[in-house]
């Protein structure tokens, strides 16, 4: 699998804030907004384009149009952190929705809504979820993808667990990531260490 690390400094004075336990629920949320600039940018970096003719106040010119879009998947409800940043990105994108709760006792995934495309085989698919411990949350996830069709996913995370990456690495599914730090391990409550706790819960409060 081939993994992006987004390790530029203005992604790590983010990252810290995110982990920073004084940071409050919407300084949360506006560090999350810059560092998901900052991954959907080296996401989108060599993706095919094709020309688009305008004429500048000069001359008529063959620009750019980006090549079939990601569709843009945010996992509820932390991924609803990342997909407005995403989506000013990438306005010509189109948005599914994606809702798990993990199991707080097993940690084991329990979605509650998919509000997808029924086809995805023409359609690139950006997952948008900061986190990745265990994960089974992000497999959910491809693999629902992958049964309507999906044959090109890019799982865009913040903080992921050694497990999780080696999870995702195992599956055989289409998917890279691009990512900004791999901790280094899991506790024994499945939360990420050193982590930023609970990224829901960060932005949001408890639920
Ligand atoms: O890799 P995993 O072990 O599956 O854990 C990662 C998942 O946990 C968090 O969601 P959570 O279940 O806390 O829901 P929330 O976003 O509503 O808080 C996070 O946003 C991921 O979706
Ligand atoms: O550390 C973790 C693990 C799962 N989900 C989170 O929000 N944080
Ligand atoms: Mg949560």
């Amino acid at each position: 699998m081939q993994i992006t690390t987004v390790d530029h400094p203005l992604a790590l004075t983010r990252l810290t804030t995110l982990r920073d336990k004084n940071t409050d629920n919407a300084a949360f949320r506006g560090a999350l907004d810059d560092l998901t600039q900052m991954l959907i940018y080296e996401a989108l970096r060599g993706w095919p384009t094709d020309d688009r003719q305008i004429e500048t106040p000069l001359v008529p010119h063959t620009g750019v149009r980006l090549h079939r879009p990601p569709l843009l998947v945010p996992v509820l409800r932390a991924g609803l952190g990342m997909v407005d940043q995403a989506h000013a990105m990438v306005p010509e994108a189109q948005v599914g929705f994606v809702g798990i709760a993990r199991d707080e006792a097993t940690a084991e995934p329990v979605p509650y809504l998919a509000s997808l495309p029924e086809d995805l085989s023409e359609h690139p698919v950006f997952v948008l979820d900061p986190m990745l411990a265990t994960g089974g949350s992000m497999l959910y996830t491809l693999n629902l993808l992958v049964e309507r069709g999906a044959q090109d996913i890019t799982a865009v995370c913040v903080v992921g667990a050694p497990a999780g990456v080696a999870a995702l690495n195992d599956s055989g599914l289409p998917v890279r990531l691009v990512i900004t730090a791999i901790d280094d391990r899991l506790d024994e409550a499945n939360y990420i260490v050193p982590g930023l706790g609970d990224a829901g819960d960060r932005q949001f409060g408890p639920r």
